[in-house]
């Protein structure tokens, strides 16, 4: 230790000097986003602008040149620029619940830690929350790479008022967990049914004793898991953590690639900032050639689509909604073209909104 000490030392001062330059750099930043903030008040105009925030950390990574990685500066200009957002007004933020969910994780790397995150019981109650002016924005799961759409959030975007302001995709690492860290005793692993679905293989082969049970959410199996030994969970490490959990064995998703892409809803229109994609509803007769004649004027316009989905429209005659994302943002010249055009000619048009795709 001692001998250590010399060679530390002048480096370390160097460290405190560097981080009074920071920290006088900080708050000078601050009172710019402050003054910014002044303005917004004045004009009546929102103080969160994920739009403007994307584009200050793309410029960075941009210009970095290490050894900060591309993530990490994303990370910390996330949370500088949440610090001065709640130095205005912090706002709150809907997420489906409880505490220690993807749905939280996904929330902190959208916005930074500095919001008053408001765990909500059901994908239904974060609607409403945000519907309901109790929330600013809310967070829903979408779509999971493994299993496919969240058709509760699917439903629930075709009646609600709210739109799409943003998104986030999360890699999602399962990991089962114990009070103990093994599964001496154990008798049940709990977790979300897609949680459940998405290590199905690897539970058939290594603990195919567990009797399964889908319950509410998997920070829900957590609780559970840390009130009753014979419990295993399935949930992330930040429920583990959060609920005092030991890992049995990490990372037993059946795939490694396992991404789960969560959407933010709220009221506010995200402005163009030339990397955004644009959600949309789309119905149409069921006559034929149909899907192909609604399709046509987004192919003519040059406008890519990167997902197509399909939902039941309920009215028991095979008929369907179609939801569908396109590349770029809704005021972008080709999409308000082939918008025109579907507007003449779908059933039913509804857009979801624009906003900058996940980096
Ligand atoms: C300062 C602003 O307000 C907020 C804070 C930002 C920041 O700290 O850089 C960026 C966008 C807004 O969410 C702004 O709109 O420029």
């Amino acid at each position: 230790m001692d001998d250590e000490q010399p060679a530390l030392q002048p480096l370390r001062d160097r460290i405190d000097l560097i981080d009074e330059q920071l920290l006088a750099l900080l708050n000078q930043r601050a009172g710019l986003a402050l003054e910014i903030g002044a303005i917004k008040k004045h004009f009546k105009t929102p103080i969160f602008r994920p739009e403007r925030e994307l584009l200050v950390f793309t410029r960075l990574q941009a210009l970095n040149q290490g050894p900060l990685q591309t993530e990490q500066i994303a990370a910390i200009w996330r949370e500088i620029m949440a610090a001065s957002r709640a130095l205005e007004k912090p706002f709150t933020a809907a997420f489906l619940g409880p505490v220690g969910t993807y749905s939280e994780e996904a929330l902190h790397q959208y916005s930074g830690s500095a919001v008053e995150a408001l765990p909500c019981p059901s994908i239904d109650e974060v609607f409403r929350a945000v519907e309901a002016g109790a929330a600013k924005i809310g967070i829903v799961p979408i779509e999971n790479s493994t299993e496919g759409a969240v058709s509760r959030t699917l439903d629930l975007l075709l009646d609600s008022s709210l739109r799409l302001t943003g998104e986030v995709v999360l890699p999602i690492q399962h990991n089962l967990l114990t009070r103990t860290g093994t599964l001496a005793g154990v008798s049940r692993v709990c977790a979300h049914a897609q949680a459940l679905a998405q290590c199905q293989h690897w539970l058939a082969l290594h603990a195919p004793q567990l009797e399964r049970q889908a319950v509410a959410s998997n920070a829900v199996a957590a609780q559970l898991a840390a009130e009753d030994a014979s419990v295993a969970a399935i949930a992330s490490e930040r429920a583990a953590t959060r609920y005092n959990l030991a890992i049995v064995q990490a990372m037993i998703q059946d795939d490694p690639h396992n991404r789960t892409r969560f959407v933010v809803i709220g009221e506010q229109a995200c402005a163009p900032t030339g990397r955004d994609q644009t959600a949309l509803i789309l119905a149409v007769k069921n006559v034929a050639g149909a899907v192909f004649r609604m399709l046509e004027p987004l192919a003519r316009h040059g406008v890519s689509m990167t997902r197509f989905e399909s939902r039941p429209a309920k009215s028991g005659a095979w008929e369907y909604y179609f939801y569908i994302d396109l590349a770029g943002h809704y005021a972008d010249a080709p999409l308000a073209a082939a918008f025109a055009e579907l507007e003449q000619s779908a059933a039913f048009i509804k857009i979801l909104g624009s906003y900058p795709r996940a980096h």
